[in-house]
């Protein structure tokens, strides 16, 4: 049915400042982890806006063939879940409440109800490793946990595409990888296309399957991490030096050797 996540002739200004210019990009593919890469201020959480459907963005989005660009914010944003950088101040709100509350926004889910929906939201914090955390209060959480509780709240949500920024910004390496997981997990599982900012290169060309690096609000590169990601492109967006190894057990690994 659905065949991506892509934009068409997209063009945004801040004031006078024209940050993308008639960009069109995509598909991201259904069923994988998409990743925007680029240096600070290359447009990355603009160009995520403007698939969410936030902001002043003129161009077309489409999910498959349904033009998400037409619909209404609220029509659009439960098709299409955004996760901003920032969480929102914090709430004196039980997480599992939070997580009930993010449910309840989206409307009644398909073959969920009554008590379902509460162990629906357990499963949601048991497939972050944060069960523990259901009966503590948002407002005491640390900025890592917070930050896991906000995408559990998202994929609660059930969205067809989940659009993150820098959804790995507060988590520490262990919970950077086990989110990684459970995103390509559960995005293979419910075939929805998941589009995240990240700045780690080496989480993107381990882990992610198409990425776009951008640049000054230029697209420089789109398509498999292995193509998109080499010592060419990285010169050319980051101004540095460096290398794609591989490692000891196969795996592609960047080292950086310094400023271009
Ligand atoms: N609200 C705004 N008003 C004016 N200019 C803005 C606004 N938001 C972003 N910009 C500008 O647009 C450009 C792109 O910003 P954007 O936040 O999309 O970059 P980014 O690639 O996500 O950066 P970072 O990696 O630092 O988060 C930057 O030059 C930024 O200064």
């Amino acid at each position: 049915m659905m065949n991506g996540l892509f934009a068409e002739h997209v063009t945004v200004r801040y004031g006078q400042r024209t940050v993308l210019d008639d960009l069109t990009v995509g598909p991201f593919p259904t069923g994988k982890v998409s990743a925007l890469l680029g240096p600070n201020g290359s447009g990355k959480s603009t160009l995520l806006r403007a698939l969410a459907g936030l902001g002043e963005a003129t161009g077309q989005v489409m999910l498959g063939s349904d033009v998400l660009s037409r619909m209404s914010l609220a029509q659009r944003t439960r098709r299409c879940l955004y996760l901003p950088q920032t969480l929102p101040a914090t709430v004196h709100l039980q997480v599992l409440e939070s997580l009930l509350a993010a449910q309840n926004a989206t409307g009644a889910l398909p073959g969920i109800t009554g008590g379902d929906e509460i162990d629906a939201a357990l499963r949601m914090l048991d497939i972050f490793g944060i069960a523990d955390l259901a009966m503590r209060y948002m407002d005491e959480l640390s900025g890592g946990q917070r930050q896991l509780v906000g995408l559990a709240q998202a994929l609660g949500r059930h969205p067809d595409a989940l659009l993150l920024d820098e959804p790995l910004s507060a988590l520490d390496l262990h919970h950077q990888f086990a989110v990684m997981d459970v995103l390509r997990r559960e995005t293979e599982r419910r075939n929805i296309v998941t589009v995240m900012v990240l700045h780690d290169l080496n989480i993107a060309v381990r882990m992610t399957d198409y990425d776009v690096i951008l640049r000054d609000g230029k697209i420089i590169a789109a398509g498999s991490p292995h193509d998109v990601i080499t010592p060419d492109t990285l010169r050319q967006t980051y101004d540095i030096v460096a290398r794609v190894e591989t490692c000891s057990r196969g795996l592609p690994h960047i080292m950086v050797d310094g400023l271009g």
